[in-house]
């Protein structure tokens, strides 16, 4: 199902009792020509801290980046991260679990080879992964493609990830549906409605994980997708939060109170909670999407 996107004011609203999961390129902060040259406007941060707070810290980051270009980014956010795809992963305690990286030299070498015969390309490396950026260069996509299919022949355990203008070299074992498994099985994500937004092909495990949880996932931008609901583009995304946290913030603090059910009375919605926190309670409809 590959659903038209909503309007802003057409997506309800996040609940308290929410678990938000959040990939970071593409869907928080707006493409740009190289990784390095990726802005994050300063109101976003504003937001993702008012967010944590409502939602008693269950907020997290789940990215191919590395988790210390997410800290850096996001400064002096820490939030709770999965990075490279699930190969790294910050509980909300502060522990960090890392995949023993494996053997990437025959992929590196691959990579660097290329990218010093053929000038657009980069080479991104990670703990426990490669990318190899073609989007300099689009008309360099084939031979990306064909040299990193060509390294990892006989390399089990390896998988080719085809991301925006990027291919990438990870273990299979990690994806991003299995990152917010594991957040969902800790405090203080576990009991919550899990509800992740994603752009890209990779986010599609984490679609379908918090989907079969009956949690919502919402597919930023174009492209077939799982995720039973889409918004146009990264600024909707951020405006859509920044619309949450005002209501989460004008909400009654109730803990972790379950949503009303759908067509239910706008209950724990005050006078001066106003119509926004009166969606955030219809937002009971939201996860699952049917
Ligand atoms: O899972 P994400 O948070 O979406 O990260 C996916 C990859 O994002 C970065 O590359 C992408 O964004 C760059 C900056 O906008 C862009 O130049 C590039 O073309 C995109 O593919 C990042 O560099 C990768 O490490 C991430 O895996």
């Amino acid at each position: 199902m590959s659903p038209a996107p909503l309007s802003v004011s057409e997506l309800p609203l996040l609940t308290p009792d929410a678990a938000l999961f959040l990939d970071f390129d593409g869907t928080l902060a707006d493409l740009a020509p190289r990784p390095d040259a990726v802005r994050v406007p300063p109101s976003l941060i504003h937001t993702l801290q008012r967010l944590q707070q409502a939602l008693h810290g269950a907020v997290a980051v789940v990215s191919g980046r590395p988790l210390e270009q997410l800290d850096e980014l996001l400064r002096p956010l820490r939030l709770p991260s999965a990075g490279v795809h699930g190969v790294e992963r910050r509980s909300a305690d502060g522990y960090v679990q890392r995949l023993a990286a494996p053997a990437l030299d025959r992929v590196i070498e691959a990579a660097q080879a290329l990218c010093a015969r053929l000038p657009g390309l980069l080479v991104e490396r990670k703990h426990g992964a490669v990318a190899l950026h073609y989007r300099q260069a689009p008309e360099l996509r084939p031979y990306c493609e064909a040299a990193l299919r060509a390294a990892l022949e006989d390399a089990p355990g390896l998988t080719l990830l085809h991301g925006k203008m990027v291919y990438e070299v990870k273990p299979a074992v990690a994806n991003k549906g299995h990152a917010i498994q594991a957040f969902l099985r800790e405090p203080p994500f576990r009991g919550r409605r899990a509800l992740f937004a994603g752009d890209d092909v990779t986010d599609e495990d984490g679609f379908a994980a918090v989907q079969s949880e009956g949690g919502t996932a919402i597919k930023v931008g174009d492209g077939p997708s799982c995720a039973r609901w889409r918004l146009g583009d990264p600024q909707a995304l951020r405006e859509w939060l920044a619309q949450c946290a005002h209501a989460l913030d004008a909400a009654p603090v109730n803990g972790n109170r379950p949503a009303a059910a759908p067509g239910e009375a706008a209950a724990g919605t005050s006078r001066e909670a106003g119509p926004e926190a009166a969606r955030a309670v219809r937002a009971a409809a939201l996860p699952g999407g049917a």
